[in-house]
């Protein structure tokens, strides 16, 4: 009996008509070019050409977007998958471990996970998240939600706030509280593919993104044995049933992380890493001798032959060269991506391999590139210079801090509908509202018409006369709100915010 059975693993079954009986592989690589199919033709993956990589509203095409990122990581994704499937099949693993007829399969998961990795992220990326979290926070306080209820509860939502004596109901609001407030990049992609784009993908392909295993809700301390893949939460109280679903069709413990994903993540930290800098020179940020300059002060201690020998100080020396009559900058880049390809796309896959036993069964509790080891090492130095020069250029800083106003802004806007009791939003909901509500009602016709019907099929599910319905209205209403502003593009969110706020 194999040790490690991908075919255990790689399920290519669907919630919703899912294809049925045994396949030939064939037809298993058919259903995964269908997956293929949905993802790159869906809304949120067009998106993500107006969303944040780095830099905010950047008018210089040349520059990263979150889609041209994306694309980027696709391609280093499927380099080191290939890897590890090489590296199998020359140790004739390969049937042993059941991916002899699944080697396009495991491939196509692999880059269609990176290219999908980011399609959750808000407008202005991180501080998009912030914004969201913050706001929310002052009006839920999660924190005043505690074991019992607090006389002094600041919570300004009465149908969240907790009550003596009704442990179930303070249970649901405790979650639900917590919940709204850890809105994340990671859990809204599974959101979006799943609930709100019902793109009915593979089991298997879901599994690929599910980046983080830590219930949005979950409060209190992290196992210790499951401390990094927890690190944040990987989704919401409105896809736990399906996330428990999920698990058991990838044979996966509770906070376990489905065996690509790792690929992925290592894909990500390889990619953007030269990538950053190379749009931080491409914006004028510094040059690309200041850049090795920076790059070589960082490393610290230099020995010839090491890792920054081999990586960035070879692309260096092959870029002063000029032997193309190319630009010194151009050149340094292409020999400092490739060198940093060849270093850590190996390593990653040899990790990915080594780490099969806690790998497979999806508890490998680090990344593939976080040890102390040099290659690792030589990840962190770019991301350090990166910290240090490029994300906290005062041209950065001052559009990142109008990205918080613009999406804070956009909430408060919103608040009229959040304010409402639940018939009154019924009203809304049920377009009987006439002349009452003027402006609730206008600002319910903006919200999408894919959002609305989120909401609406979730309430389906909830008994209006269950002591739950106000609780669970409540939540869904947030998530809407949530669901809209999160699925904005930066531009969009910019322009939104300047019409709303009437100065133009
Ligand atoms: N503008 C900006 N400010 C930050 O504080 C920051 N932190 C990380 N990043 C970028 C790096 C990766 O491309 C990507 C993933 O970490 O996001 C940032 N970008
Ligand atoms: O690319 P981002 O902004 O999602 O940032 P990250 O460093 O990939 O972080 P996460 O682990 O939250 O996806
Ligand atoms: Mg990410």
């Amino acid at each position: 009996m194999a040790e490690f059975d991908f075919r255990n693993k790689i399920n290519w079954r669907r919630r919703y008509r899912s294809p049925q009986g045994l396949k030939s592989e064939h037809e298993i690589v058919r259903i995964f070019e269908s997956d293929r199919g949905r993802i790159v033709n869906s809304p949120a993956i067009r998106r993500l050409q107006q969303k944040t990589q780095v830099f905010p509203l950047e008018r210089n095409a040349a520059v990263r977007t979150r889609l041209t990122h994306s694309m980027e990581v696709q391609q280093v994704g499927r380099y080191i998958a290939k890897e590890v499937l090489s590296r199998l099949k020359e140790r004739r693993l390969l049937a042993e471990y059941g991916l002899d007829e699944l080697t396009g399969p495991f491939e196509s998961i692999v880059e269609m996970s990176c290219l999908m990795h980011d399609i959750g992220n808000p407008p202005f990326g991180h501080f998009g998240e912030a914004a969201i979290n913050d706001w929310f926070r002052q009006r839920l306080v999660p924190a005043d939600a505690t074991s019992q209820p607090l006389s002094g509860d600041r919570c300004q939502v009465a149908v969240l706030q907790l009550h003596e004596g009704e442990e179930a109901l303070n249970d649901l609001r405790r979650k639900v509280r917590n919940d709204i407030c850890q809105f994340e990049g990671n859990a809204q992609g599974i959101r979006l593919v799943h609930t709100l784009l019902r793109m009915n993908l593979t089991w298997a392909q879901v599994g690929g993104i599910l980046k983080y295993t830590r219930p949005a809700w979950f409060t209190g301390p992290t196992p210790e044995s499951h401390s990094y893949l927890m690190k944040k939460p990987g989704f919401y109280l409105s896809e736990e049933e399906y996330i428990v679903r999920l698990r058991k069709e990838l044979s996966l413990d509770e906070y376990c992380r489905f065996p690509l994903t790792w690929i992925m993540e290592a894909a990500d930290d390889i990619s953007y890493c030269v990538a950053d800098l190379e749009d931080a020179v491409e914006k004028r940020i510094f040059s690309a001798e200041q850049l090795y300059q920076h790059l070589r002060d960082a490393w610290g201690d230099h020995q010839s032959g090491d890792l920054f020998a081999q990586v960035v100080q070879n692309a260096w020396d092959k870029s002063m060269t000029n032997s193309m009559q190319r630009s010194v900058e151009d050149q340094f880049f292409m020999y400092l991506r490739v060198n940093t390809l060849n270093k850590l796309v190996p390593y990653a896959a040899q990790r990915f391999i080594d780490n099969l036993p806690t790998i497979f069964p999806g508890c490998f509790n680090h990344a593939l590139l976080e040890d102390d080891s040099p290659y690792s090492r030589l990840l962190k130095l770019y991301k350090n210079v990166a910290v240090r020069h490029v994300f906290s250029h005062p041209d950065v800083e001052q559009l990142e801090l109008q990205g918080y106003r613009v999406i804070k802004g956009l909430l408060d806007i919103y608040q009229p509908l959040l304010l409402l009791g639940a018939d009154d939003f019924r009203l809304l909901v049920e377009e009987a509202s006439g002349r009452r509500l003027p402006i609730e009602t206008r600002l319910f016709h903006k919200l999408s018409g894919r959002h609305r019907l989120a909401y609406i099929e979730a309430m389906s599910h909830v008994n209006r006369n269950d002591a739950v319905f106000p609780v669970w209205e409540y939540y869904y209403r947030c998530r809407l709100i949530q669901d809209y502003i999160s699925g904005m593009t930066d531009l969009y969110a910019w322009d939104e915010y300047r019409k709303l706020m009437a100065v133009e």
